[in-house]
């Protein structure tokens, strides 16, 4: 017996996509107070349910992890990720596996992150430079973490194959095409709701989205060629261009599946590409900047999180990845600023492969499924004062809390099968250039004017205010500067 969630009416034909607002979670979780942690909207011709309590998030994400192991991609994500090839949308199975296992055990295992962090540390150091040549004047702290998080991730992507001179070339048309997609992506399209217009695409989205990601494509293909090149060049010599581990691109490049034999395809290989930058750049620099946001309104906090950095790291030296273990309230202060600021509110949908039932209604097959994490990290039955930035709750109460996804009331990465694929990558970037700008500098607010908390709805939750600070070197010995 079919007994869909209850839920709102709309109005005929868009549903009710007129009532969203700018920043959907918010409408999403105004909507579960009056329908319950369950409900569904009808958006257009497509269905959408929303699930916002802890136990309904555990039966999607553990109980029926499989049946919602699928995503529901959108135009524009089938258009950059190469008609979803990549790992975010690759339907569940083999070659899902296979893509996923390369990336986060392989690429991602201990030893290769830090074989990879001389690159990511060189690249933090370039950043240091920039901002104290900016000492004493208004930095934008969004574009100053955009620029570190996408330069560490190309270096590691492609920095053992480019050469120095057309390196820096690329890597700045790759920026450009990346910060121009990320905006793309972040328009709600009006076809995806309603696909008989797709053919007319109205807003031009799928068009801009394609002409981004052929820009990123063709740059892809320079840097893949090249690498082919240098390879062939060098086959069979015991050289340094050989060191297939030097970078993620000669890792790909390399790859054999151990059952299958399969290697890459070029499409898989970019859409890989493609995914990495695409959900590791935007999400990692929001949360810095939501991170120094939180920071510098709450002076108190800021100070003791950098007193940590003094005794733990020493005035004398510049931080290093491995100090991060040892800096809790640090870990703590993240953990809180990704409790009321994930950058991924909603998760990525998930859209189940059969009919099935969650919380006693039922769920059709291919309905949109979100978890509202926003929601659930504010719920004030879970937490104490929900609203409030204490990072003090994640070493009392909730220290055992961790991103793996295993407390339903907490999953800023999601969880389960589907979690987040660079949550290592992710987390070590995001510890290593806040501690290391927390270290290195005071950040000042200009006019003494305080930042607001106010979001943006898009790829990802964004503070809708650029957030501008001033720095002044916090060391004396001005040669860690250089
Ligand atoms: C603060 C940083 C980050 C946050 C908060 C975040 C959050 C998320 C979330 C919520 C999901 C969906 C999980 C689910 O459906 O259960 C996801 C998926 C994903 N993320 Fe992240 N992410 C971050 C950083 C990164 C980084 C650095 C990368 C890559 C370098 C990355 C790559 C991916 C990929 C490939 C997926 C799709 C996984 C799949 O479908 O199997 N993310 N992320």
């Amino acid at each position: 017996k079919v007994k869909l969630p209850p839920g709102p009416h709309g109005v005929p034909l868009v549903g009710y996509l007129p009532f969203l607002g700018r920043n959907i979670h918010r409408t999403f979780m105004e909507l579960a107070n009056i329908y319950g942690p369950i409900y569904k909207l009808s958006i257009g011709q497509k269905l959408f349910v929303l699930i916002s309590s802890p136990t309904l998030a555990k039966e999607v994400l553990r109980d029926q992890d499989i049946t919602f192991a699928n995503r529901n991609p959108t135009i524009a994500t089938l258009a950059f990720s190469f008609g979803g090839k990549d790992i975010a949308f690759t339907p569940y199975g083999p070659d899902w596996r296979m893509l996923r296992r390369i990336f986060v055990q392989e690429m991602q295992s201990k030893g290769n992150l830090d074989a990879f962090y001389p690159l990511r540390r060189n690249e933090v150091k370039k950043s240091v430079r920039d901002v104290y040549v900016s000492s004493g004047t208004a930095v934008d702290v969004g574009l100053l973490a955009f620029a570190s998080v996408i330069n560490m991730i190309t270096s590691m992507f492609w920095g053992g194959t480019l050469q120095a001179d057309n390196g820096a070339a690329i890597n700045a048309q790759f920026r450009d095409a990346v910060s121009e997609l990320l905006v793309i992506l972040g328009k709600p399209n009006i076809s995806d709701f309603i696909p008989v217009l797709a053919r007319f695409d109205i807003q031009g989205v799928e068009r801009d989205t394609k002409r981004a990601s052929r820009w990123i494509e063709q740059i892809f293909d320079v840097v893949i060629d090249q690498r082919i090149q240098t390879n062939n060049l060098h086959k069979g010599q015991d050289t340094k261009e050989n060191d297939t581990n030097k970078d993620f691109l000669g890792f790909l490049l390399e790859f054999k599946d151990d059952d299958t034999g399969k290697s890459l395809s070029r499409p898989q290989m970019k859409a890989f590409l493609a995914d990495i930058v695409i959900g590791g750049t935007g999400t990692t620099s929001t949360a810095f900047v939501w991170t120094m946001a939180e920071l510098m309104l709450h002076p108190e906090v800021m100070k003791k999180a950098q007193d940590e950095l003094l005794e733990v790291v020493g005035a004398g030296n510049v931080v290093e990845e491995y100090h991060s273990h040892k800096l809790p309230y640090l870990q703590a202060v993240v953990k809180e600023t990704l409790r009321l600021h994930p950058p991924a509110p909603l998760l990525l949908p998930r859209c189940p492969v059969e009919t099935c039932t969650v919380g006693g209604y039922t769920i059709p097959k291919g309905a949109k499924v979100f978890l509202n994490a926003w929601a659930m990290q504010r719920d004030s039955q879970l937490w104490e004062n929900p609203n409030k930035f204490e990072p003090e709750r994640f070493l009392g109460d909730a220290k055992n809390l961790d991103f793996s996804g295993k407390e339903f009331h907490y999953i800023p990465f999601g969880s389960g099968r589907r979690t987040c694929a660079g949550l290592r990558l992710g987390e070590r970037m995001l510890m290593y250039t806040l501690s290391t700008f927390l270290h290195m500098f005071y950040w000042e607010v200009p006019d003494d004017q305080l930042p607001d908390t106010e979001e943006k709805f898009g790829i990802v939750l964004e503070k809708s205010t650029p957030l501008i600070a001033i720095p002044m070197p916090r060391l004396n010995n001005l040669k860690l500067y250089e």
